[in-house]
């Protein structure tokens, strides 16, 4: 567990001086944990989510992104642990926390016969915020503003997939949110459909609104959030800013070779380890040095044709995260 160690002390340097001071967090979790029969979810995860941050949990399926996500909004009761949103517990405060929170996790019920502005509006009625002529106004600015105006009056079930997660996510934003929890927002939609979503967790995030999103993309973290978490196996292997993270990786170096098997060979004969990247070798520069890689290299009688510094990308650091738990 090194990395957490490490990384955790980072992520929580923030908040340290004010580790019970729930004002500092939008949504936190202590010792969560969730087991279905002998499948164990989440393992007693500890997420702090800073207010105003955009914190992505990072994850590859079934690392147990959803499960936490419905045990903090109170959709899923927890097996022990706790969990506590704009510094209420749920799910036994639910009624306080909830109305300052949007939520857009799997498919909402829409209704396939009605349109996307009814359903709306069917939406809107439940919300104690919004009352009387204050729900019309507040359906046709959720409708602007996540492009839908033009296909309000189309039935849903004539809606694309992009449009489906569109009018989920404006209803999610019918009032004015502290929180915004958003569970693969992006997942099967087109790139016009992604930069879409990606536009409006920016403009939420310009006006301060906490936005905890899951995805097992490393780009689309890379692109969207200020902080990260990483889960794997239900586990949090570390969390914080990612600034921090994409600074505590180092450099790495890629290199163009005559030959990348005998290339790959010879790294991983000598120690080094390697991974092969587009038409290139990366390798990390934690425990080597770019001369001795270049060296090992040619003294295999591999040739080198360039070999570039770069700084190590999510994607890296990742890969080394999961490796050093499995
Ligand atoms: N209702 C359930 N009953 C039994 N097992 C479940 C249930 N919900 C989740 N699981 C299991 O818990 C683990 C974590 O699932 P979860 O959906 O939280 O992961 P995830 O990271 O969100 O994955 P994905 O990206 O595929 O949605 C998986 O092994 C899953 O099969």
């Amino acid at each position: 567990m090194a990395g957490t160690a490490d990384l955790s002390e980072r992520g929580t340097a923030d908040t340290a001086s004010a580790p019970e001071d729930d004002g500092a967090l939008a949504a936190r979790t202590r010792g969560l944990r969730k087991t279905y029969g002998r499948t164990t979810a989440v393992a007693d995860v500890d997420l702090d989510v800073p207010r105003g941050a955009v914190l992505g949990v990072l994850g590859p399926n079934g690392s147990g992104k959803t499960t936490t996500i419905r045990m903090l909004l109170g959709l899923t009761q927890p097996t022990s642990g706790s969990a506590e949103l704009l510094g209420h517990a749920m799910p036994e405060h639910a009624g306080r926390a909830l109305p300052r929170v949007g939520a857009l996790v799997e498919g909402p019920g829409f209704h396939p016969f009605l349109s996307g502005r009814e359903n709306l509006l069917r939406c809107a009625a439940v919300e104690p915020e919004l009352a009387g002529a204050a729900r019309r106004g507040a359906v046709e600015e959720a409708l602007e503003r996540v492009g839908l105006t033009g296909a309000a009056r189309r039935g849903y079930r004539g809606y694309s997939l992009g449009m489906k997660q569109r009018l989920g996510l404006a209803a999610a934003l019918l009032t004015p949110r502290d929180l915004v929890v958003l569970d693969e927002p992006t997942n099967g939609l087109d790139p016009a459909g992604t930069r879409e979503i990606r536009r409006i967790i920016a403009d939420l995030h310009a006006a301060g609104t906490t936005v905890l999103l899951s995805s097992h993309l490393l780009a689309e973290v890379e692109a969207t959030c200020t902080h990260v978490a990483v889960l794997q196996r239900g586990s949090l292997l570390t969390q914080g800013e990612l600034t921090s993270l994409l600074e505590s990786g180092g450099t790495s170096l890629s290199v163009s070779v005559s030959d990348n098997s005998a290339g790959m060979a010879a790294l991983r004969d000598n120690g080094i380890t390697t991974r092969q990247e587009g038409e290139n070798l990366r390798v990390e520069l934690t425990d080597v040095e770019a001369p001795d890689v270049i060296a090992t290299l040619v003294r295999a009688g591999v040739g080198v044709h360039e070999a570039r510094r770069g700084r190590a990308g999510l994607e890296d650091i990742f890969a080394r995260l999961t490796e050093e738990e499995s």
